[in-house]
């Protein structure tokens, strides 16, 4: 029985098409571990150069909305004493706004939806019925997130605004006899002029053509003519106007989100609309009209996930930085005798006395060419890329190290030009192996004036001595 699961084993991994590798995996993971062959981590390598980390995500494209407000209602009085009575149409109510928040216990943007709305703010109603409001929508994004707007948002609806302070305008509501609804006409009044003196009005201009701006703004009482009737926009409330302002001229959002806990808002919800008492006057009692509620803000958003911690590991594969980061923080990532054992950023916590803390993020193995995307590339520069301290994890135990301190930093340039000038430390690590680490070490000492410390994270040897010498960096940063 142990043969044929082997020799299935070994034939899985001989096969290198993708559409094999989720079977694959399947199987690895419900054979023991001493059947593992080494062709099969061989091909689980392949299997993970070619994912590139992809089920980390740390980039993600999203379009936010706010929720509509609801639209006010057209309603009367009625009962058998009173056929004619007041107006009793409710209001809309607000719909929901969109809050971004950054929460440090959110690792990735994988949980992230492309789209992103809040509800819409419900109807008002007859009897005097308001709307409810919408719940406010609150996304948590990892700490570290960089968001940017990358496209601004087309409110056509608003193409014919003007707010143009001094000129006025009147909206006329007209009915056309042939019609069955009543309409309205938005008419560029020519007569009034700036004589009202109210700096917040208007001006639409009438576009014909365009059918679907009309009634975007107005309710009409069902089948009720309405006869010429003029309403100038300057009765609109206030809060209406305002959000139709911010809609047309809001600016595009930036926003770095780097302490934990911060809210931000990202997108206002749309204003309800009035129902019909808001209209009622002296001159006219029986308002046949209300106001829609408006649409809410829409963004379309570039996240970045950059993390944030004061020491950023960086090393060859298999160089032993999740098993330093393990010996010294809270953070436990698998460790593996094979290259590429880390997939996605860590980020570990030292703590230390008087509730100071220090963070360290250990991120996938760079390899020479890495620039070329060889290995997985170097996009996971980026989550060191705001260390302002880093700590380059070098295996002491193998043929030239220094070598491969020379390649991290030529790799470190290509990604950003200036990065291999912050703070540093090197940890020569698996000092621990003396048949080789020892002469590398004495070479290192003679030929170079590179200070190492030597450490075996494995053996938790020395490793409170790197900690003290990246506590005093970072504290002397922050002065
Ligand atoms: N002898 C010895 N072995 C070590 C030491 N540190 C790490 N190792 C071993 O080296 C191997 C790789 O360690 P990892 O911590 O996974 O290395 P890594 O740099 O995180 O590797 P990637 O995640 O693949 O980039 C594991 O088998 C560790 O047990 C050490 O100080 N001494
Ligand atoms: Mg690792």
């Amino acid at each position: 029985m142990l043969s044929i699961l082997l020799n299935s084993a070994r034939n899985a991994s001989d096969n290198s098409s993708l559409k094999l590798v989720p079977f694959k995996e399947f199987f690895l993971k419900r054979i023991p571990c001493f059947l593992y062959s080494t062709d099969v981590k061989r091909n689980d390598l392949r299997w993970k150069l070619r994912a590139k980390g992809s089920n980390f995500v740390d980039h993600r494209r999203v379009i936010v909305s706010g929720g509509s407000g609801g639209n006010g209602c057209v309603s009367f009085l009625k009962d058998l004493r009173n056929p004619k009575g007041k107006p009793n149409g409710g209001n809309g109510g607000m719909g929901g706004k969109v809050y971004f928040v950054a929460d440090e216990n959110e690792k990735s943007l994988n949980s992230i939806p492309s789209k992103i709305s809040a509800k819409s703010g419900e109807n008002g109603k007859g009897k005097d019925q308001h709307g409810p409001n919408a719940k406010d929508l609150i996304i948590k994004i990892p700490l570290g997130t960089v968001l940017r707007e990358i496209d601004a948002p087309k409110y056509q609806f608003l193409d014919d605004f003007e707010f143009e302070p001094g000129s006025t305008t009147k909206i006329k509501l007209k009915e056309d006899p042939s019609d069955d609804y009543a309409v309205d006409e938005l008419l560029e009044d020519e007569e009034v002029s700036e004589e009202s003196g109210i700096d917040r009005l208007f001006k639409i201009v009438k576009k014909e053509e365009d059918e679907s701006k009309k009634n975007m703004f107005f309710k009409f009482y069902p089948s009720k003519v309405i006869y010429e009737q003029s309403l100038s926009l300057e009765r609109l409330p206030e809060d209406y106007v305002d959000y139709l302002h911010h809609l047309k001229y809001q600016e595009a959002i930036e926003y770095d989100f780097s302490t934990n806990g911060e809210k931000v808002l990202i997108c206002s919800s749309g204003i309800g609309g009035k129902g019909n008492p808001y209209f009622g006057s002296a001159a006219n009692k029986y308002p046949y009209i209300a106001l829609n509620g408006l649409p809410g803000q829409t963004r379309v958003l570039e996240l970045e996930l950059k993390t944030i911690a004061d020491v950023g590991l960086v090393g060859m594969p298999n160089a032993g930085k999740s098993t330093f980061i393990t010996s010294v923080s809270n953070a436990h990532p698998r460790i593996a005798p094979y290259p590429f054992t880390t997939l996605n950023p860590y980020i570990g916590t030292v703590e230390f006395d008087r509730a100071q803390k220090m963070t360290i993020a250990d991120i996938p193995g760079i390899i020479k060419g890495a620039h070329l995307n060889k290995g997985l590339g170097h996009s996971f520069l980026k989550h060191i890329e705001r260390s302002k301290i880093l700590a380059y994890v070098i295996d002491l135990s193998k043929e030239n190290p220094w070598e491969d301190l020379r390649d991290l930093k030529s790799e470190l340039e290509l990604y950003k030009t200036g990065l291999t000038n912050r703070p540093s430390v090197v940890i020569a690590n698996k000092a621990d192996l003396h048949e080789t680490a020892r002469p590398n070490y004495e070479k290192w000492i003679s030929n170079t004036n590179i200070p190492i410390i030597p450490v075996s994270a494995k053996e938790a040897k020395n490793v409170k001595k790197v900690i003290a010498m990246l506590k005093k960096l970072v504290d002397s940063l922050k002065q």
